[in-house]
């Protein structure tokens, strides 16, 4: 069933809604990419989508069953797991402390453990690298860390924002690969990206969102034929 959001307006003033309307359903198992100019309302959807705004307006269920009014670790314990934009790795923490920091829900010593084991093997560059501040990783590690923190929790369902932003062309490859292989997993995965043609490289399904509205939306193969024509609409 997977994430669906129907006539969400939001925003962070009532005044102001950013979002006036929205519509979209991440289907279990399909990786959905959401692409529109900047200040389309990209990142406030998938903040609206975590509880961290709360909607003047509309519905947002996971698996069928409403995630409105859910504080973070609510949108953990049902398996939704979610990278902010930007930067989130502890640079002077250890690797495998910033992996820890991502299973924070988790009760037992015992289920940490076998969380980290279950990342490790999974990822077992970071392995290697446990030992050795995050910050001292490449950029295209770092994120590929933020991303491994993400699974701590053993989620279905990633939402995720940006995450090639910022890094250069190989190290955006490299992120992209990681996120190919969770799709290949049966993740549950939504993406916002200004990376348009990487992101849609990978997607099953295509929204683009323009003031806080839809758009367009359609299949990979509908999206990449009038690619151009849409990024044009931006401009
Ligand atoms: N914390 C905030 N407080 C008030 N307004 C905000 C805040 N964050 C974003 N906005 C406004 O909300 C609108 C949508 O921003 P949002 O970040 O969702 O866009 P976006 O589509 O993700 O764009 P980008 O690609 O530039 O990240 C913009 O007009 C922005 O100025």
């Amino acid at each position: 069933m997977g994430l669906e959001v129907s006539d969400v307006v939001a925003g962070y003033t009532r005044e102001v809604p950013i979002l006036n309307g929205l519509n979209l359903t991440a289907e279990d198992g399909r990786v959905t990419v959401i692409i529109g100019p900047n200040g389309a309302g990209k990142s406030t959807l998938l903040k609206t989508i975590y509880g961290y705004l709360k909607p003047e307006r509309g519905s947002i269920s996971h698996d069928g069953e409403s995630i409105l009014g859910y504080a973070p670790k609510d949108m953990l314990r049902k398996g939704i797991a979610y990278l902010i934009q930007g930067h989130s790795v502890f640079p002077r923490m250890l690797v495998e402390e910033n992996l820890e920091l991502g299973g924070w829900i988790l009760g037992s010593e015992r289920e940490r453990r076998e969380a980290l084991e279950r990342v490790y093997e999974r990822y077992p560059r970071l392995k290697e690298k446990r030992r050795l501040p995050a910050g001292i990783l490449s950029g295209g590690e770092q994120r590929i860390l933020e991303i491994a923190r993400l699974t701590m929790t053993g989620p279905r369902t990633l939402l995720l924002d940006e995450p090639s932003v910022g890094l250069m062309p190989k190290l955006v490859t490299e992120v992209y690969e990681e996120i190919s292989k969770l799709k290949e997993e049966k993740y549950t995965i939504l993406i916002v990206d200004q990376n348009v043609k990487k992101s849609i490289s990978i997607a099953d399904y295509v929204y683009a969102l323009a003031l806080g509205e839809n758009r367009h939306e359609g299949t990979k193969e509908e999206f990449a034929e009038r690619l151009d024509e849409i990024v044009k609409e931006w401009i």
